[in-house]
């Protein structure tokens, strides 16, 4: 008999079915206990410390039964990226054949290659989308109105000397153009947020034109260009993978408006960070209000520094009910595997 981590007895027979865990359980003991108690399944977790180290554990065969692995962001610590090479090796000396992903990004995994190998991916839509909104809006308001300078100047004791700490005058959403890149769930949050706050207009860009009813009143623009032409804010709200990759680059920085203000709650890597910092300095990007950025959390600090800049350490859907219902998401995707090997939430390249 086995004590599993959840606290469970199961005994290891040849019908327990194993799990990989990687990655802090905050929230989720109960649903965990649940599924043990539901199933006849051990639980794994690594030791290793780092990508080196979870290779070794790999090769010396302490995963050989591991059907099942689930995963978060901060995990890529112990593990590294999910690329082509670990899991070319998670095929070789395990049986997986389900990755169920504790977020709704999923770039940190390649999934083509985990369809090529007959391992299924998992995500969590939807889950994710009011906090990330919630996020790009506090983003989109600091950076018109430069609150997060002005709250760096109070603590440097610029105020009382100053007016406002000496915070440049802002500006109100009143009668401007925002535009949304990308029209999933989180854009659409985006928008219906973005309502009374009196824009001019909402546009998006979207690789497919939704409905009208799930348009909701915002605009359709047939391109990029046409939409960055158009905003005097644009939010970023598309996945990261090899066709967005740096999409935010010297070029489309042109198509936009001078001084556009910039928010992403999307992927740092959907911006080139060079061509970035460039536009901030010669004034063509006004302000960037960001949650993520590239080689986080090794972030450019000179980017962070610049005062043009409302910055939040990737924390979009940091909240308990949001990182509680993750949590327990991933949990049932497991349990669907179990039952009848699917999954609740497929990623759209293997569905
Ligand atoms: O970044 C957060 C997520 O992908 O869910």
């Amino acid at each position: 008999m086995i004590k599993n981590i959840t606290g469970t007895r199961n005994y290891v027979t040849s019908s327990t079915r194993t799990i990989l865990r990687l990655g802090a359980v905050r929230f989720a003991q109960q649903a965990w206990t649940q599924l043990s108690e539901k199933h006849n399944i051990e639980i794994l977790e690594t030791e290793a410390t780092s990508r080196d180290e979870f290779i070794k554990e790999v090769k010396e065969g302490k995963y050989n039964n591991v059907e099942c692995i689930t995963r978060t962001f901060e995990s890529v610590k112990q593990t590294g990226l999910f690329d082509n090479e670990l899991i070319e090796l998670l095929k070789k000396h395990t049986k997986v054949k389900l990755i169920s992903h504790n977020g709704a990004g999923y770039d940190q995994i390649n999934v083509i290659k985990c369809g090529e190998l007959d391992i299924k991916v998992s995500n969590v839509p939807k889950l994710v989308d009011d906090a990330t909104a919630d996020t790009a809006i506090y983003l989109l308001l600091g950076s018109l109105r430069n609150f997060q300078m002005s709250s760096e100047n109070l603590k440097k004791g610029l105020w009382p000397k100053f007016k406002c700490a000496n915070t440049p005058i802002g500006n109100d959403p009143n009668g401007k153009n925002v535009g949304i890149l990308g029209m999933g769930g989180i854009g659409r949050d985006i928008r219906d947020r973005l309502k009374p706050f009196k824009f001019a207009n909402i546009y998006y860009y979207n690789r497919k034109r939704l409905s009208e009813e799930l348009e909701e009143g915002a605009i359709y623009m047939e391109s990029i260009k046409k939409l960055f032409g158009k905003c005097d804010i644009i939010c970023i709200s598309i996945p990261l993978n090899k066709n967005t990759k740096h999409l935010i680059n010297d070029e489309t920085i042109n198509m936009m408006k001078d001084g556009v203000i910039l928010i992403n709650t999307a992927r740092g890597g959907v911006i080139d960070e060079k061509a970035l910092k460039k536009a901030l300095q010669n004034g063509k990007i006004k302000g960037f209000g960001s949650d993520v950025f590239d080689n986080e959390p090794n972030v450019d600090m000179e980017l962070i520094n610049m005062p043009q800049v409302t910055s939040l350490p990737h924390m979009g859907t940091h909240s308990f009910e949001t990182m509680k219902a993750m949590e327990e998401f991933v949990v049932e995707n497991v349990d669907q595997y179990l039952i009848n090997g699917e999954v609740i939430a497929i990623v759209p390249e293997l569905a």
